[in-house]
């Protein structure tokens, strides 16, 4: 079997803050791991960590971050000590291209997008300039984009071509893994459709894996082979997504899903999820979701949850001490999936990814 593209294994990460506050615990012992060729969501509520591990990938996170334990392997290579010198030299750009959040500040407004190109890829790789120039018209057209632009300045394109002019730039050096961090939440609904189909395409044509970061479950559904949900820095639950959309067993995962527009049953009714995401002041010892779960009984604050297998699945991990109920305990949230469970043998959609043929 070949070596993932990235593997996270018990990741721990805090910021410092100032005296008195109490160091933010982003991100507590985070483990999942990317296949070649995979497209992995990452999902949770706004706060869980889910930008603070895409930084991580690439040494990118903000000054007061620090790595506290745990492993990042890129090609089975660590990578969470190499200096800013290592990650620029052989990470960043070739193996992981990161599109970040408000990724449309991240284009420079004085510099034509083509210049901008020029310099990323000869600062990696001996390329001519007029080498980068007809591969960059190449990514412009592989991304819906005239390539008669790609001399423009930022300023010149809309959010939606921002958008795909960096995931254009991303390609340049053919990287392994594409992070992209909420990459449609600015645009407007055509234009969040628009991106995630040229997203789709790269698959296909690029050979490539992909991170797709976003709040929303149903996005996930709709593009990703695998995933993983996050609470309050920890990873609930991680596995293929066809397993996660039909036997979710973390409590965090169903409820989630019914937070979400399904788009096989746009009229049900939506749910909101109580409570707010913890604050992680202090180091996280306990069930983050405990205070929230409607099914969460004392032990669940008396030690984090460990990270299971359901059943006799070894890709579907789960941390809750209630996992093995919890099909009993959610009966009624769980309904709706059971209904479309039914329909689908009847029907045989082509979505949520995987489950167009046969049984999960
Ligand atoms: N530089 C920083 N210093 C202190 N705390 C930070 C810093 N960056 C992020 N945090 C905190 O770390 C936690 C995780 O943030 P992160 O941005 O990773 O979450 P997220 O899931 O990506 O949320 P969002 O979707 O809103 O970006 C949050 O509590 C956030 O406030």
């Amino acid at each position: 079997m070949t070596e993932p593209v990235l593997e996270i294994e018990d990741l721990t990460i805090t910021y410092r803050t100032e005296e008195g506050e109490g160091d933010v615990h982003a991100v507590t012992d985070a483990s999942f791991s990317i296949d070649e060729n995979e497209y992995f969501g990452l999902v949770g509520e706004s706060g869980c960590g889910k930008s603070t591990i895409a930084k991580s990938i690439i040494g990118g996170l903000d000054e007061n971050g620090e790595i506290t334990s745990g492993t990042i392997k890129i090609h089975g290579e660590e990578v969470q000590d190499y200096s800013e010198a290592e990650f620029n030299g052989s990470v960043r750009w070739e193996e992981v291209a990161l599109i970040p959040q408000a990724s449309m500040n991240s284009l420079d407004p004085l510099t034509r997008v083509s210049d901008q190109a020029v310099q990323i890829a000869q600062a990696h790789t001996s390329m001519t300039e007029t080498e980068v120039l007809d591969h960059f018209e190449e990514l412009f057209e592989v991304v819906g984009l005239p390539e008669s632009r790609i001399h423009d300045y930022p300023h010149q394109f809309s959010g939606g071509m921002q958008q795909r002019a960096l995931i254009a730039m991303s390609l340049l050096l053919k990287p392994s893994l594409i992070i992209a961090d909420e990459p449609t939440t600015a645009l407007d609904v055509i234009m969040q459709d628009q991106i995630l189909k040229h997203l789709n395409e790269l698959r296909d044509d690029w050979d490539i894996s992909m991170l797709l970061i976003t709040h929303d479950i149903s996005v996930v559904f709709e593009n990703c082979q695998s995933i993983a949900v996050m609470h309050g820095g920890q990873v609930a639950e991680t596995g293929e997504t066809v397993d996660i959309f039909l036997e979710p067993r973390h409590p965090y995962t169903i409820l989630l899903q019914q937070a979400f527009p399904d788009i096989r049953d746009p009229d049900s009714e939506l749910s909101v999820i109580e409570g707010t995401p913890p604050q992680l002041r202090a180091a996280v010892d306990h069930c983050t979701f405990a205070d929230r779960c409607p099914w969460s009984v004392e032990e669940c604050r008396a030690g984090a949850p460990p990270q299971e297998s359901v059943e006799d699945d070894p890709t579907h991990r789960v941390a809750c001490i209630r996992s093995s109920e919890m099909t009993e305990l959610a009966a009624d949230e769980l309904q709706k999936r059971e209904r479309y469970r039914s329909e689908r043998r009847d029907e045989h959609p082509t979505t949520p990814q995987g489950t167009n043929e046969g049984e999960p």
